[in-house]
Order: structure tokens, then sequence, then C-alpha cells
């Protein structure tokens, strides 16, 4: 056996306690062997954690990665101007090495800030799959589908492709998943829903969806059906154990106790929905009723980042405003949906550290001026770390980070592709 040691730490322990340990690796088995103070010394590979604390790598159950090549390109509008009149123009355009190219600067900027899993929703997932593997991350992919706007032949043209990528990309790697992709219950029709979201259960995977995002998705499924967007998607054929829905910002009683009765999961995205000013989701009520709460980022475009320390401090935020309650959607309480929350709501391994979980784990430096003192950890987390105090990342017992330094990707050729990719998308984007 190959062992790795993160050593000399503080370690965040999944009940929100926090002790001075050592955490033991199998390298091979990417599995968490112990936790115990010194037992890390005589590993064939160390990791310093002094003055740092070792918490489980974040998991982001929501984004769209390759994103992060329209970041800053359009901003200041609601959703649905947004989505029409400039990210959807732009996607048009978009290649499958575009897409490559960015998924890989959204894994660089993914590992540096501590992330080890995410949920993606988006095209030429094959070559997303790839870059996931390249990286040395875990994800959950899916291709989107959307049916508004196409004639019928495209619109199941559409529902296939996503049917045949949660299919077949999910063998690729033993890191990779895959889920069917709805873009929401409102930009995909009843009998593409119903259909596909079938073909899913009979496939054996789960579906990851847009839903209750803002109002003007909420009122015409009322006024259409007579109820609300849940019990339809419940009709349908949705909220299955396993099924997650991002955003969930409009929901009413009634649907905040389908999701609990249910089993299905909701992604709370505090910072793309206060930028698309979408509203503020009932975290606290959610978490009351005992539905299992995951945190995401969404697109780098409506975020601007994909830095989730950001959207923890977000979260507690928020849910303190939403609920009109300071001691709303605790420190803990985000920490929580960041790390163990998210990865049972999108289905993967990690979020805690604990002998037997996935070797999926990070080392948060606390020796910076921004981080001193250190009364609680948690609370640090929660409110003043961000992404750039990430010291180490381990993902599948595998070091993907060390001292700051991405050892999977290389950096600069990365950020050029990336640079270069982006600027000829705008541009084939604005002479179309
Ligand atoms: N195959 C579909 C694409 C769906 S991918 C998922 C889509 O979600 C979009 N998206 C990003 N952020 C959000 C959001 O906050 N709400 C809804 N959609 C979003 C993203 O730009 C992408 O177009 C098509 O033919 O258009
Ligand atoms: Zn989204």
């Amino acid at each position: 056996m190959s062992t790795l040691g993160i050593t000399d730490g503080l370690v965040l322990r999944p009940d929100m306690r926090v002790e001075r340990a050592d955490v033991l690796v199998d390298r091979e088995a990417g599995e968490i062997l112990d936790v115990r103070p010194e037992i890390g010394r005589s590993a064939d590979e160390r990791l310093d954690a002094s003055d740092a604390l070792v918490a489980p790598g974040l998991v982001n159950a929501h984004t769209h990665a390759a994103m992060t090549l329209l970041r800053g390109y359009a901003d200041d509008k609601p959703l649905e101007s947004w989505l029409r009149e400039d990210v959807w123009p732009a996607e048009a355009e978009l290649t499958p090495d575009d897409i490559a190219a960015g998924t890989r600067l959204a894994a660089l900027e993914m590992i540096r800030s501590g992330t080890t899993a995410f949920a993606d929703m988006y095209f030429s997932e094959p070559r997303v799959a790839d870059v996931v593997v390249e990286s040395g991350l875990r994800a959950r992919l899916g291709h989107g589908v959307v049916t508004v706007g196409k004639d019928e032949e495209a619109a199941w043209a559409d529902v296939e492709e996503s049917l045949t990528v949660a299919d077949e990309v999910r063998g690729v790697s033993d890191r990779v998943e895959t889920a069917f992709t709805p873009h929401s219950l409102t930009t995909v029709g009843e009998e593409y829903l119903r259909e596909g979201v079938a073909r899913a259960r009979e496939l054996g995977v789960p579906v990851h969806v847009h839903a209750n995002e803002t109002r003007h998705e909420v009122d015409p499924v009322v006024e259409e059906r007579g109820v609300r967007p849940l019990e339809y998607a419940r009709e349908v054929g949705l909220l299955e154990p396993g099924d997650f829905l991002a955003h969930c910002v409009h929901l009413d009683a009634t649907e905040i106790d389908l999701l609990a009765e249910t089993g299905a999961s909701a992604v709370h995205c505090p910072a793309s929905n206060m930028k698309l000013a979408s509203g503020m989701a009932p975290v606290q009520r959610l978490l009351d009723a005992g539905v299992r709460v995951g945190l995401g980022t969404d697109g780098a475009a409506s975020n601007n980042d994909l830095d989730l320390f950001g959207e923890l401090r977000d979260a507690a935020m928020v849910g303190k405003l939403a609920a009109g309650d300071a001691s709303a959607v605790a420190a803990g309480d985000a920490v929580r949906m960041a790390t163990a929350g998210s990865a049972d709501a999108i289905g993967l391994p990690g979020g805690r550290i604990e002998p037997g979980a996935a070797a999926d784990c990070i080392v948060v430096g606390l020796d910076a001026a921004h981080l001193t003192p250190v009364h609680d950890p948690v609370s640090h987390l929660a409110y003043a770390a961000t992404g750039s105090d990430v010291r180490h990342t381990v993902c599948d017992g595998r070091v993907l980070m060390r001292d700051r330094e991405v050892l999977a990707l290389d950096a600069p050729s990365v950020r050029a592709e990336a640079e270069e990719r982006a600027a000829a998308l705008v541009e084939r984007a604005e002479t179309a």
C-alpha cells in the first residue's frame, strides 16, 4: 500500500468538531484510512498542515464549467434577457474545443480554490469528461436539454443526446458519473420531460434540472396548469431520491414538503440568485424541513467565479436575510452544505473526513492576517477564508495541488488558451 499523510493540522470532522490530528490516506484506494494524532508521520508522501485546517474538499453541486469563457461578458441583467440576448447567442458559437478549454480553466480555478467535485450541465460533455479525467477532479455530468424554440426533430435529438451522454460518459472513469439534465421545467416541453425522465430511470441515472429560479418560471406553470412547479415536476416523474434541483428560490410550503417527502435535493446558488436578482431561497426552512441542501456557484458568467468560499459566506448571509433571523444558516450549516450536503445531493463520494470515506480533502492555511486569531476554524471557513487560502488539494487520494501549485494542469497554458478562445468566441458571436 502507498500512503499519503496530511500532518500536524487541525481536522474538521463530520459533526463540525475540530481536533488536532493527522489524516492518513491510502493513495491507491483513494480512501481515508485513519484520523489520529501523529498517524501520518511515516507515510510515503506528506503534506504539511501546520497552522492550517484539513477540511473535506468542497463540492460544487451546480455549475456550467465552460461558462468561464463568458465570465464578465454580460452582466447586470435578469435571467431571461441575460440568457436570450447574450448567453444563448454566444453559446451557439461554442465549439467542442472551446468547451474543453473553458472546462480546463474551470478545473484549474476549482482545484486552486479547494473544490474537488462538481455537477455540470452543458454541451460537449464527452469533452468535459476528458478534462475531468485529466485534471483529477470528480464530477457528475449531463448534456443540458432545451426544447423551446426548436422543431420536434431537433427537440427529440437534444433529449436523445442527453440520454446517450448519460449512458456512455459514465464509463470513462471511476471519478465520472452522469445525469439526465433537462434545462428547466419551462424550457423543456412536457412530453420531452416525461419521456426523458422515464428513460433516465431505465438507465439508472438521476435528473439534474433548474427549478423555481425566478418568479417568471413559477407564475406561468401555476396559471397554465393550476399546480405549483414542483407538483408538476412530480407528475412528470421527477423528484426521485438522487434527483437534484438547482436554485429552488421561489418555493411554497407544499413544495418544501414535497422535497422533504421525496428525498430529492435542492442546490442553493446564492451568488447567482443575487446577481440576476432572482430572489432569496428559503434555505433555513428547507433545512428545518429535513431537505438535503447542497451549494453551487452556477456558471462563472452569473457569479462571476467558481470559488465556493464565496458561496459559503453568501449562503450564510442570504440565509439570515431571507429568514429575518441572524441565527439562521449558521456557519456550520453553510460548511455542511458545501461538503457532505453537496456530495450527497449530487450522489458522489466525499464531503467527510473519516476512516473509509473518499480521500477528497483540502488544507486551508490559517496563517493569514484575515484569519487571525483563530477562535473558531468553522467560522473562518464560512465567513473569512477565501479560495486563495487553500494550500493543498487532494482528490481520490491524489495530490492535485501542493503548496498552491496545481500539479495536474499547466496553469499558464490553460489560461492562455482560454483567453484566446474566449476572444475568438465573442468575435464570432458579435458578427453572427
Ligand atoms: N442544449 C441546450 C443547452 C443547455 S446547457 C445549460 C444552459 O443553462 C444556462 N444557464 C446558466 N446559468 C443559468 C441559470 O442561472 N439559470 C438557467 N440557465 C442557466 C447555460 O447558459 C446553458 O445554456 C441548448 O440547446 O440550448
Ligand atoms: Zn445554472
